[in-house]
């Protein structure tokens, strides 16, 4: 039996309404903030055992730093569920709540989870990951459950960039199967995109095995294929004709991949590594190529050997 323990859980949006009822359905005291709610953070965040972000991309470093000015207890440990990387500094949500708590452990979860489906409690398996061990395996028990399945992984920054990487993946997959392109495509598709999530996922500085496992293929393989996912979605409906901005102004919550897909470029074009369907779908968002042009830009680059 799991001791019960006070988690607070910093966004209110799909992922963190999900994680709020995985965690009071094992008995733990839940406490709910969001930016739109009537509780104060401080309150929220007080003597609180588990800090866990489930906030957009965009909203970390102001939450990360509004929590550094809240009475903590010096035993908290800090969770992130958040899949993006912020624009002007490229670093992930991990490196912004550790540069903000330096001396508190940081625990990154991520996993094949679309948070419609934990909501009917169908069963999914994610992953925990932290330089501290001890504090991943106690989120490993918070959060285990009959219907979800944790592991522990020793490479937080590779598992954080499998969710994170993946979302632009989702956006070509959507776009795939919105132009009806078959399943060999697809097949393609999600594969060279694997390639291509290692390959920069290495030059950041993530072990390869880990894009093998949940946070990466396995997340890959949901995002890829599910019409819950936002990033799928606006790949799909991109390539029935709409535009991003009315997408996004339809879409049921946030899909990071868009930005992502931008910071990633940036670190390509700065770094020089080959990312030919990042730099697709980059330009699909920026209305530079139409779904059919970025498909055949990609089938008609120069042929070379599978392992370059
Ligand atoms: N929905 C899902 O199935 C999953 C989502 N995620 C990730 O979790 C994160 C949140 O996703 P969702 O809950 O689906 O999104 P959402 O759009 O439903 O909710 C986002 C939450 O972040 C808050 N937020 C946004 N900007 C903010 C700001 N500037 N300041 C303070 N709060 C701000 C919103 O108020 C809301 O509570 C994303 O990074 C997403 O990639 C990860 C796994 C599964
Ligand atoms: O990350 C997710 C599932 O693991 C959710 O995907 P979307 O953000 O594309 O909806």
């Amino acid at each position: 039996m799991v001791q019960e323990t006070t988690i607070a859980i910093l966004g209110a949006g799909a992922w963190g309404a999900a994680l709020a009822n995985l965690a009071a359905a094992n008995g733990h005291r839940v406490r709910l903030w969001s930016r739109q709610g009537t509780e104060m953070l401080q309150a929220v965040v007080q003597d609180a055992q588990i800090v866990l972000s489930a906030i957009s991309m965009k909203g970390v470093r102001t939450v990360a730093s509004q929590v550094q000015s809240c009475p903590l207890s010096p035993e908290t440990i800090f969770v992130t569920a958040t899949k993006g990387l912020e624009p002007q500094t490229t670093a992930t949500p991990t490196q912004i709540w550790q540069a903000a708590f330096p001396n508190h452990p940081v625990v990154v979860l991520s996993g094949p989870n679309l948070s419609a489906e934990i909501q009917k409690s169908l069963p999914a398996a994610t992953v925990v990951a932290s330089n501290i061990y001890t504090a991943a395996q106690k989120v490993q028990l918070l959060f285990s459950s009959p219907r979800f399945r944790v592991y522990t992984n020793p490479d937080p920054l590779g598992v954080e960039l499998g969710g994170t990487l993946k979302n632009v993946m989702a956006i070509a997959a959507g776009v795939c199967d919105g132009l009806q392109l078959g399943t060999n495509a697809k097949a393609a598709l999600v594969t060279r995109g694997l390639t291509e999530m290692v390959r920069i996922g290495n030059f950041l500085g993530a072990k390869t095995e880990t894009f093998y496992g949940l946070s990466g293929l396995g997340d890959l393989l949901a995002t890829c294929n599910s019409p819950l996912s936002r990033n799928y979605q606006v790949g799909y409906q991109m390539a029935c004709g709409k535009t991003l901005t009315n997408i996004l102004a339809n879409l049921p919550g946030t899909a990071e991949g868009v930005n992502t897909c931008q910071v990633l470029m940036q670190l390509a074009q700065q770094q020089n590594i080959y990312m030919p369907i990042t730099e697709q779908v980059y330009r699909l968002l920026q209305s530079e190529v139409t779904p059919q042009q970025a498909l055949d830009e990609l089938m008609l680059r120069n042929i070379k050997p599978e392992y370059h």
